[in-house]
Parts: structure tokens; C-alpha cells; sequence
């Protein structure tokens, strides 16, 4: 059984409990349910944004403890100050730390898209990500049937939420083109064995049609890595642990967004 097929086991675990705790109807009464969303696509080719989609993440199966002191409102922050375009919050407990909580604090002081990072399973998670404050859901491609994705994806559209599709190699990627999708990332971490390699990106961004948003995900630690990706044609980049490691990643973000120009 690999990392990504446990993760899925205790989400659909996870899930049942939380259906059992509050309804979906409850969700929808929650104050943050009704608000409009912020485009990612927008937000993502803003000349004066950098396309960098920010992550709070205070551990992972790969790197175990990230960073387990920095409190999420300042980081979030500091990421929106520094021109991050998006921010991704962590909300699995059991892998990676995180909480709705963390989402829902992040959203206070965001006025950029703020994505929902979980391993999306059921459709009441996409319900749920709306009554919390994201903007954005990420659907994993290696999680979920074409036509679950297609179906989630639908869903979310008409609660006016962005959809960020995740892919790993060619095969997930045809399979799952859709029109209520939003943007397709690449990510460059093999979630099965963790292995981290940016060719995923370069071998992929092509055959990526022009009319989705492309975000290059994981890996990514070096500025020039970012002139790379955008010269091969990619808009967003989705970055954590290069500065969630270290003491004060609001800092480290700016340092890296100085570093671009
Ligand atoms: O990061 C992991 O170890 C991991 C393991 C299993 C499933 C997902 C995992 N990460 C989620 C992500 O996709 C990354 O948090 C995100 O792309 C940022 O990556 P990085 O910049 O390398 O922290």
C-alpha cells in the first residue's frame, strides 16, 4: 500500500465522521458559504503578482516536521505581501498537521485566492472548503476516477469555486481535461515514492491546452528555476516547503520574489 493509498484510506474515514458531526445543510448556513470567490486566473496573470501559489505546511510524509512554530496568519500574510498570488493551505490533520482551522484563519487576512490543499474524495470536502474561506479546490487526478473529477469539478462551479486539477504524467492528464476546470498542475513530486523531479513539468507543459491556467507544484526552491518554468510556458508556481523551512518564511518569500526581478 503506498503513502497516497493510506492518505486516501483515513480521508474517506475522516469524511464519514465529519458527515456524522455536521450536515452538508449545516455547511451551507455557515457564514463564509455565501461569499465570492477570488479568480484564480486573474489573480495568477496580475502583472504586479508573481504567479507564486504560497503553502502553509507544517509537515509531510516525504520531510516529516517542516516547521511546527510559525503561526499561519502571519505567513500568509507575509506570502500576500510579498506578491504571492495564491496561498494553499494544508488541511489534513494526520499527514501533514493542518486544520480547517488553519484555513479559516488564513481567509481573515487574505484578499488573494486562498486554495484548499486536501485530498478531495467526497464531495461534501469541496462543500466544506466553501464554508471555510477557500477560493480554490485541488483535485489530485491520481485520487479519483476522470469521472469523479469531472463531477467534483462541476460541483464546485456552482458554488463559484476555483478548480486546480493536479496531474503527475501524461495519461492523468488526457484523461481528464474538462471545461469546469480551471488550471492544471504538474506536480513534480511522484506522491507514491516522493521522488521530486521539475522534467515532469518540461515533459508536460505542452500538452497542457492554452486555455488552462498552468502551474508548475513541488520542488521548487531557486528564483531562476521560476524564469525557466515561464519561459517553457507555465503562469503559476506552487511552492512550500523552500520557505515554510525556514525560521520566517514571510522573509524568505520576499527574499526569493527579489531575487526574480
Ligand atoms: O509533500 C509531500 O511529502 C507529499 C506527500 C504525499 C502527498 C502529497 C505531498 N505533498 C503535497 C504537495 O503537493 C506539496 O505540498 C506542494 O506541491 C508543495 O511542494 P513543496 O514546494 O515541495 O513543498
Amino acid at each position: 500500500m503506498t503513502i497516497l493509498d493510506k492518505i486516501v484510506e483515513r480521508k474517506k474515514e475522516e469524511v464519514s465522521a465529519a458527515k456524522a458531526r455536521v450536515t452538508e445543510a449545516e455547511l451551507q448556513q455557515m457564514p463564509l458559504f455565501g461569499r465570492h470567490c477570488y479568480s484564480l486566473r486573474e489573480s495568477v496573470l496580475h502583472p504586479q503578482r508573481t504567479g507564486i501559489i504560497a503553502e502553509y505546511k507544517r509537515a509531510s510524509p516525504s520531510k516529516g516536521l517542516i516547521n511546527g512554530k510559525v503561526k499561519v496568519q502571519e505567513v500568509v500574510a507575509g506570502y500576500q505581501a510579498a506578491g504571492a498570488s495564491a496561498v494553499s493551505v494544508l488541511t489534513d490533520h494526520d499527514f501533514f498537521q493542518g486544520s480547517l482551522q488553519d484555513l479559516s484563519e488564513a481567509r481573515k487576512v487574505l484578499e488573494i485566492p486562498l486554495l484548499r490543499k486536501e485530498f478531495i474524495v467526497d464531495k461534501y470536502q469541496i462543500t466544506e472548503a466553501k464554508a471555510y474561506g477557500a477560493d480554490i479546490i485541488l483535485l489530485i487526478a491520481a485520487c479519483l476516477s476522470p469521472q469523479q473529477v469531472q463531477d467534483f469539478a462541476a460541483y464546485a462551479k456552482t458554488l463559484g469555486l476555483n478548480v486546480l486539477l493536479e496531474v503527475h504524467n501524461e495519461q492523468e492528464l488526457n484523461d481528464n481535461i474538462f471545461p469546469e476546470i480551471d488550471a492544471i498542475g504538474v506536480n513534480n513530486r511522484n506522491l507514491k515514492d516522493f521522488i521530486v523531479s521539475l522534467d515532469h513539468s518540461y515533459k508536460l507543459v505542452d500538452r497542457i491546452p492554452n486555455t488552462y491556467i498552468k502551474v508548475s507544484e513541488s520542488g521548487i526552491s531557486n528564483p531562476h528555476t521560476i524564469k525557466e518554468l515561464k519561459d517553457k510556458g507555465f503562469q503559476g508556481f506552487l511552492i512550500g516547503e523552500n520557505f515554510m523551512k525556514t525560521e520566517d518564511p514571510a522573509y524568505a518569500i520576499q527574499d526569493f520574489v527579489r531575487q526574480l526581478s
